[in-house]
């Protein structure tokens, strides 16, 4: 009998937990890494994570501890899903204690604001192993719902095209469906991009825009997301796939996004600092605008939609003078 892939997954917040679950339920044996000894000690003695997945029966093949050696001892897939703007440190402590072969796979969709890296260029910065052993898994993958079994497709990315199967084949279930990419670069700024733009269509949503500003949002998001991969080199058509606009309409359309949820709370009319205090997790965006109008502005490329949810959320523009502003730019054709 062969012996089961070891995943180590760090952390426990929701999209961790949820995707252990998507392991386990693979066959792994996971063992999930919680800041918190008490997290670890409720799913190690209930299955429940009640901070971030309360009521979700974790499978018995998931284990948690505190200790990240304990984690990384012989894994062969290191699973990092922590908030972007934390890896870098994180990672630093972690780095030593990793097991020599385990392919590192980034879960996160963020872009490191000063280095404006993305999560694969942060990995790889840090512990200075090979692109042909970092991953990305991005897609439409909203952690409630894959957390209550419900179908959904993904991408799992990585230029070494045969670890992306052994990563696919590791979390393929019944109900999580990943395809293999070895676009990194488009995969991960499809999933750090679209953050941004829902952010930009929750404020729309949350100032009761109605349907035509989404759909436009959404369409001219992708544009924007679409020229700024191409200036680095990505594939443009993995922006009209899972990372790109499945991703996108999944987070554009749920009340289950914490980056929705966060523009809509702005569009209607809370401070950044009532916003942020009724946001209990991770959004992405709130932070990743910032570096992604950064990263932009360093290729040249115009990014209208971001560069107004800086504006918004970071230098306390109204939303209402900030929709004038964006329809009143200069006319020009679709495709540019
Ligand atoms: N939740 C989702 O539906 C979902 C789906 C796909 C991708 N993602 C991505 O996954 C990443 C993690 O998001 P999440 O939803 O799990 O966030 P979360 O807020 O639910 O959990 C964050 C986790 O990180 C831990 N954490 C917070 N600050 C930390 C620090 N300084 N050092 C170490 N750990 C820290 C928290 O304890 C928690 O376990 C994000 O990049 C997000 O964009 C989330
Ligand atoms: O809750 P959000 O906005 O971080 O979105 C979660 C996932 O990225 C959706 O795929």
């Amino acid at each position: 009998m062969s012996k089961a892939v070891k995943a180590a997954v760090f952390s426990a917040g929701s999209w961790g937990t949820a995707f252990s679950m998507v392991l386990a339920d693979a066959g792994c044996d996971v063992t999930l890494w919680a800041r918190r000894a008490e997290v670890a000690e409720a799913i190690n003695t209930t299955r429940i994570n009640p901070d971030y997945l309360p009521g979700v029966e974790l499978p018995e093949n998931v284990r948690a501890t505190t200790e990240p050696a304990e984690a990384l001892a012989d894994a062969d897939f290191t699973v990092l899903s922590v908030p972007s703007q934390t890896l870098r440190a994180n990672l630093a402590e972690w780095t030593p204690l990793l097991a020599p072969d385990t392919v590192l796979v980034s879960l996160m969709k963020g872009v490191e604001l000063g280095s404006t890296m993305r999560m694969s260029e942060v990995v790889e910065d840090v512990t200075k192993v090979g692109r042909d052993r970092i991953a990305v898994v991005t897609g439409p993958n909203l952690a409630r719902e894959i957390a209550a079994r419900m179908p959904a497709a993904a991408v799992v990315a990585c230029t070494d095209e045969a670890v992306a199967r052994r990563l696919q084949a590791a979390c393929h279930t019944p109900y999580f469906r990943p395809y293999t990419n070895t676009d990194v670069v488009g995969c991960e700024l499809g999933g750090a991009v679209k953050n941004v733009i829902g952010l930009a269509v929750g404020i729309a949503d949350g100032m009761g825009l109605g349907d035509n500003a989404k759909g436009s949002l959404i369409t001219r998001g992708l544009a924007e997301t679409t020229r700024l991969g191409m200036a680095l080199g990505a594939d443009p058509l993995t922006f009209s796939g899972l990372a790109g606009l499945g991703d996108l309409v999944a987070t554009c359309s749920s009340p289950l996004s914490r980056n929705h949820t966060f523009g809509t709370n702005l569009g209607k009319g809370m401070t950044l600092e009532e916003t942020i205090a009724v946001t209990k997790q991770t959004a992405e965006g709130v932070k990743s605008c910032e570096s992604v109008a950064d990263l932009a502005r360093r290729h040249g490329v115009e990014m209208p939609i971001t560069e107004t949810v800086v504006d918004i959320v970071h230098e306390g523009k109204p939303p209402v003078v900030a929709l004038k502003e964006l329809m009143s730019r200069s006319a020009k054709p679709e495709r540019r």
